[in-house]
């Protein structure tokens, strides 16, 4: 799937604009902002629950304006407003065999077996962590090649939540259908991702592979004799906290002669941490500015 230039405006505001990126067979992509930045408005212009106001979405070389029943290739279900309310969950099977010619019953209905969801009880009786499953149920049922699932795990308690992420990753090394998942629960989110789209003042502004990353950037804690920053540190990294003394930093890319050149500054404790999604999301997301001394501050935008 390509989505190329993609704009959504609601009430004469652009929410978001010239979206670009990719979903590759059998990988997990992360979609990560702060609150509002327009993730969810993402996904409804994605499955055209909202028209698009400029842009395309791409499935097997045709765009989707011009192939609509290719939408039959993506799964989203919109967990604020969707029609499943007064639904028991064998209705919803033969909606969504309707809705997708290529719905696996003998699929779906062994998964709620398994994991004994009740198939009298309409909707929105169940329990959260029975409406996430069956969500996650439907989606890898629905036949759908890509599965657009929005905070998935919200709300679910820790062993709902490891079967629900059993039955994605199941479903990406078996089918290799590619997933976009979105989450504030990045600690979570950074188990189950290949690659990560930061979306911020309404486009995606950053896009990491976790495993590239993870090789070739850094992230160090350092605390150097004197109360300011060194101008090496300042122009190479990327600050994500200071704790009086103690700057932390990440340092993309990262390199021995840099190594070499920040030893020369005799810090007094120089230690390698690993990088989390979630030092990323500060460094790249936050706004706030991070004070080192009275005279004296940073505003990391390196990494
Ligand atoms: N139907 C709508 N009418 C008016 N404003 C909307 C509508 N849908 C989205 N917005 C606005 O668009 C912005 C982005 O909302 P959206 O729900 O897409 O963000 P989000 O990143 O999913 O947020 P969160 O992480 O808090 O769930 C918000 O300012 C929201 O108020």
């Amino acid at each position: 799937m390509e989505v190329k230039n993609l704009a959504k405006i609601i009430n004469h505001q652009e929410i978001i604009s010239d979206i670009n990126f990719t979903l590759n067979r059998g990988e997990i992509v992360g979609l990560v902002g702060r609150n509002g930045t327009g993730k969810t408005t993402l996904f409804r212009t994605i499955a055209n629950h909202y028209q698009e106001d400029s842009g395309e979405v791409i499935i097997n070389g045709t765009s989707l304006k011009k192939e609509c029943l290719n939408y039959e290739e993506i799964f989203y279900l919109d967990n604020q407003y969707n029609f499943l309310a007064n639904l028991t969950v064998n209705r919803i099977a033969s909606y969504y065999k309707k809705l997708y010619l290529g719905f696996d019953s003998e699929k779906f209905f062994g998964l709620i077996k398994k994991h004994r969801l009740p198939e009298q009880v309409v909707f929105k009786r169940l329990s959260k962590g029975m409406k996430g499953l069956l969500m996650i149920i439907l989606a890898i049922s629905s036949g759908a090649n890509y599965l657009l699932l929005d905070e998935p795990f919200d709300g679910l308690d820790v062993l709902i939540k490891k079967q629900a992420i059993q039955l994605v990753l199941n479903e990406v090394s078996l089918n290799q259908r590619p997933i976009l998942i979105s989450s504030h629960n990045l600690v979570e989110l950074e188990q189950l991702i290949d690659r990560v789209l930061f979306l911020k003042d309404q486009t995606i502004t950053k896009e990491y592979h976790l495993e590239e990353l993870r090789s070739e950037a850094v992230k160090l804690q350092l605390v150097f004799k004197e109360n300011t920053l060194p101008k090496l540190v300042r122009d190479h990294a990327k600050v994500i906290d200071v704790q009086g003394r103690v700057i932390v930093g990440i340092f993309n890319p990262y390199s021995p002669e840099l190594d070499k050149e920040l030893r020369a500054l005799r810090p007094i404790v120089m230690e390698k941490l690993p990088v989390l999604l979630e030092d990323l999301f500060r460094a790249d997301l936050a706004d706030e500015e991070i004070f080192i001394s009275d005279d004296d501050f940073i505003r990391g935008n390196q990494v």
